[in-house]
């Protein structure tokens, strides 16, 4: 509680400048439809609002109404208790009613004197009220008063016609003695330990400092921050430093023996060190708002931070996208990380507009002051009810809704042969975001690493992977400790190694082909390795070393002098061993701390520190996939990708045939991937009892894997289709083109021959009937260990990709040669051509060596 209420009966600025720096100030009725924070407004039986401006006068954030007993017999009951102080001459105190007494916080009583006794009395009659007393008297009262006032816990009311900025004198008193006049020093030096906050950021502290009767009073008249250091006396802040501070308010403790400066600092900051706090840095909304603001004097062209400021549509969808995403979270993992998207983007808007997180806290203080609530419903163009009939004005949602735990894990199913065309082709699309949707969100990540290179980097890996980091490239040789594996864990690399190099160095393409097309006419094409490669591991939901295995293997055999190697860091920020051990074993030139469209940018664009590289390969989630086409499509980046290899997906071809437990696993093996993957069954002639067992199975070995949060969530976006016979499920899935087709069916391997589309397929399952293995290659192997490469086409790209191989870090260069038997023979049939093209120069550049130009 302030030591003292002013009572504004004079207008002298400076006067009510170092007022407000004291406490609230009790203020005649107002004429404006001015905020009253910090004010009590003084009702008088002289004036007449009626309730309604009672009531307003609390709802623009006024801290208490003092009524007269008329007045206040009017509002008791329809105004909150702790709003109301009764206005009283002390002769008519006792009269007060037990009602009304109980209807208002406290008593202002007007008294000839403030003698103590009397004083004392009264405040019995009101115990556990707040007591005010204004004199009378034309003369202020004395520090000793105030001191005695104090003691008995009432609070004198001056009028600010009492009051001086200079010395007191018998009519007027120095603001600071009436604030110091209860103040009690428990050290023996009489100092005050002081607590400076600052007003800006919330009241978060700033440091420990200490006061004396003269720092306190010149703090008060002059505004700035003074303290009394214990060495060198009253120190004026910031004198010579030039980190001043603007002292907004001096609050007393609870028992008036320490204070709290609540102050804006200017310059560097408060703490010697040039921090901000002597305690810690910035950290929450007051850290984002001093980045927003710095951001919006010096953000460069380009950044995303300046594209959210200079356009007003991009930050007003951004911010009904978040809002929308934070209604549809669920988890509380869910709704902070929405909230805390929201807050960003608010912020950025505040920003733009000039409204600071003091703005926001002020109205939120005069709106917590209300004392009239409104219904709270919700505008008819956002609320639910009405939103079936009116235009969608959000997007939906990313992603549906998390499934319900309880419920079991299964997939829908559709019969082929009832599906309209357009059901068929719905069913034929992934579950994934749509292209342009996950090309607005990507662009902006992509954009900023492309103008503030590691910066970014830092910034966005921290956002996205939870991991801070000082630098984002390790270079060769990677230090052992970084490479530590278990035995059995490295030999399992070294076994998948060989068998993958061999594979990939069979595939790569050495020898020239040379071939004579007409006499003297030489024709040939060799391969050259693409000097500088990009490999995405993939490493948001698991790490995946064998990733790294299917990129570095086939780029170290086509002998590419260049591999970065990019994969988001654990939170620790270090990269797992498995993936530094075979980034050591590829021959890696540089490991990339850094996931997602961030990663693919550093990439393609190269950074201070991260090396651009020419193709960009490997797998990833939406944000990867989308960043790797949006790259590839900017000839400023000049930069190729192998495919989209986006989110895991299995299509299970089964009959009579299979074994319902094999099916499922096969299914479950890739819809552990992620959350956007897919899996789909298509069940030939299945019986209503084996496709049951399937789904059973599926549900029951599904909530046995640690996953199975992430399988919840992509079984419920896969599907079943039931076919009649073979060649239906083959048109299915050519129709399809899936990443992994696994065939469950008798006579396996006669059926490949029908497959057109698909990144991989495995043949034969063990027949149940004959335990025979027909040729047994579980999908498993083959993302692991046979040989094969696991990065594949997904999202249908199989229709026109193949999976990734040693040819796909290699391009061709043919050459020619002729004799000049050759261009004898051959320059004739060229000039012909180019002339019919209307291409003189060509036919010329052949001319000229026959000797006919
Ligand atoms: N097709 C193939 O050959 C193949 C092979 C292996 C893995 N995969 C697929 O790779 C994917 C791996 O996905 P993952 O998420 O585990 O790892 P990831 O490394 O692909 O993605 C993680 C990164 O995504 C970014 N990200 C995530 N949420 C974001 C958001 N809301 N905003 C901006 N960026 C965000 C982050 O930067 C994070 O580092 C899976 O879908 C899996 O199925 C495919
Ligand atoms: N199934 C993935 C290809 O979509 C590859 C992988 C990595 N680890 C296990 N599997």
């Amino acid at each position: 509680m302030a030591p003292f209420l002013p009572l504004l009966d004079t207008h002298d600025p400076a006067i009510l400048s170092a007022l407000s720096r004291v406490g609230p100030v009790i203020r005649p009725i107002p004429s404006t439809e001015s905020e009253l924070l910090d004010s009590f407004i003084l009702v008088d039986s002289n004036t007449s609002p009626n309730n309604d401006d009672i009531i307003s006068y609390l709802d623009r954030g006024a801290e208490k109404v003092i009524l007269s007993l008329p007045h206040a017999s009017e509002v008791i009951g329809s105004v909150p208790s702790d709003r109301i102080l009764l206005l009283l001459d002390v002769a008519n105190a006792s009269a007060v009613s037990g009602k009304t007494r109980a209807g208002v916080s406290g008593v202002l009583l007007k008294s000839p004197s403030l003698e103590l006794d009397l004083i004392t009395s009264v405040s019995h009659f009101f115990s556990g009220s707040s007591i005010y007393v204004l004199s009378t008297s034309p003369s202020p009262p004395s520090s000793l008063t105030i001191r005695e006032l104090s003691s008995v816990g009432a609070v004198p009311v001056l009028p600010t016609s009492q009051l001086t900025l200079g010395p007191s004198n018998p009519s007027q008193l120095n603001i600071a003695d009436a604030f110091l006049a209860p103040l009690r020093s428990d050290r023996p030096d009489g100092l005050f330990p002081t607590v400076v906050s600052s007003f800006a950021q919330g009241g978060r502290s700033l440091g420990l400092v200490y006061s004396s009767r003269q720092s306190i009073a010149e703090s008060i008249v002059s505004g700035k921050g003074v303290y009394h250091s214990r060495r060198h006396g009253l120190w004026r802040k910031g004198e010579t430093s030039g980190a001043t501070q603007d002292v907004i308010r001096i609050n007393l403790d609870c028992d008036t023996d320490s204070l709290e400066f609540s102050v804006v600092q200017q310059g560097a900051g408060f703490c010697h060190l040039n921090r901000p706090s002597c305690f810690s840095d910035l950290n929450g909304l007051a850290a984002l708002e001093s980045t927003l603001k710095s951001r919006l004097d010096t953000a460069p062209e380009g950044s995303y931070t300046k594209r959210l400021f200079n356009d007003p549509d991009l930050l007003r969808s951004k911010v009904m996208e978040e809002a929308d995403e934070l209604c549809a979270a669920e988890t509380r993992e869910q709704v902070a990380f929405e909230a805390a998207d929201l807050l960003y983007f608010t912020l950025a808007r505040c920003v733009s507009a000039g409204v600071s997180l003091v703005d926001i806290e002020r109205n939120l203080d005069t709106k917590a002051r209300k004392v009239s609530r409104r219904p709270g419903n919700a505008k008819a163009r956002w609320s639910s009810k009405s939103s079936s009939s009116a235009e969608p004005l959000l997007p939906p949602p990313a992603q549906p809704s998390p499934p319900d735990p309880n419920a079991p894990i299964r997939m829908r199913k559709y019969t082929a042969s009832s599906l309209s065309p357009l059901e068929r082709a719905q069913l034929l699309r992934r579950p994934v975001l749509k292209f342009d949707s996950m090309i607005t969100k990507v662009k902006p990540i992509v954009d900023y690493v492309r103008a503030q290179g590691d910066a970014a980097l830092l910034e966005l890996t921290a956002k996205f992977d939870k991991a801070q980091l000082d630098s984002t490239v390790v270079l060769p040789p990677f230090a052992p400790e970084t490479m530590q594996l278990d035995g059995a864990v490295r030999s399992a690399i070294d076994v998948a190694y060989a068998n993958i190099r061999k594979f990939h160095e069979a595939q790569a393409s050495t020898d020239t082909l040379v071939v004579e097309t007409m006499p003297g006419v030489v024709c040939s094409r060799f391969a050259r390795p693409i000097a500088r490669v990009g490999l995405y591991v993939p490493g948001g939901t698991a790490v995946l070393p064998s990733t790294a295995l299917m990129l570095g293997i086939p780029a170290q055999v086509a002998g590419c002098h260049e591999i970065v190697l990019a994969t988001p860091p654990r939170p620790n920020g270090s990269i797992s061993p498995e993936v530094m051990y075979v980034a050591h074993l590829v021959g890696a030139s540089a490991v990339l701390k850094a996931g997602g469209a961030q990663a693919v940018a550093a990439l393609a664009y190269g950074t201070q520190t991260v090396p651009k590289v020419d193709k960009i390969f490997g797998p990833g989630n939406q944000w990867v996939t989308a960043a790797k086409m949006l790259v590839q499509n900017d000839t400023d980046a000049l930069v190729a990708i192998d495919m989209p290899a986006g989110p895991s997906e299995v299509l299970v071809i089964a009959d009579r045939a299979c074994n319902p437990a094999h099916v499922a696993a096969d299914l479950l093996s890739q819809a552990e991937h992620g959350i956007d993957s897919q899996v789909v069954l298509v069940a030939v002639d299945l019986p209503q009892s084996i496709l049951s067992d399937v789904e059973t199975q599926v549900d029951v070995q599904a909530r046995a894997l640690d996953r199975v949060d992430i399988i919840r969530e992509s079984v419920a976006k896969s599907i079943i289709v039931m076919v009649d016979d073979i060649d239906a499920a083959l048109a299915f899935s050519n129709d399809y083109a899936p990443e992994h087709l696994i065939l469950h069916i008798r006579n396996a391997a006669d059926a490949v021959v029908g497959v057109q589309n698909a990144g991989s397929v495995f043949v034969g399952p063990f027949s149940p009937e004959r335990q025979v293995v027909i040729r047994s290659l579980l999908p498993s192997c083959g993302d692991y260990a046979s040989g094969t490469n696991h990065t594949l086409p997904t999202n249908g790209y199989a229709r026109q990709f193949s999976g990734v191989n040693t040819l796909s870090f290699q391009k061709h260069i043919t050459a020619q040669e002729l004799t000049a038997d050759g261009l004898k023979a051959l320059g004739p049939i060229v000039a012909t051509l180019a002339d019919c093209e209307g291409l003189q120069a060509h036919a010329n550049a052949v001319r000229i060596r026959l000797g006919s130009a």
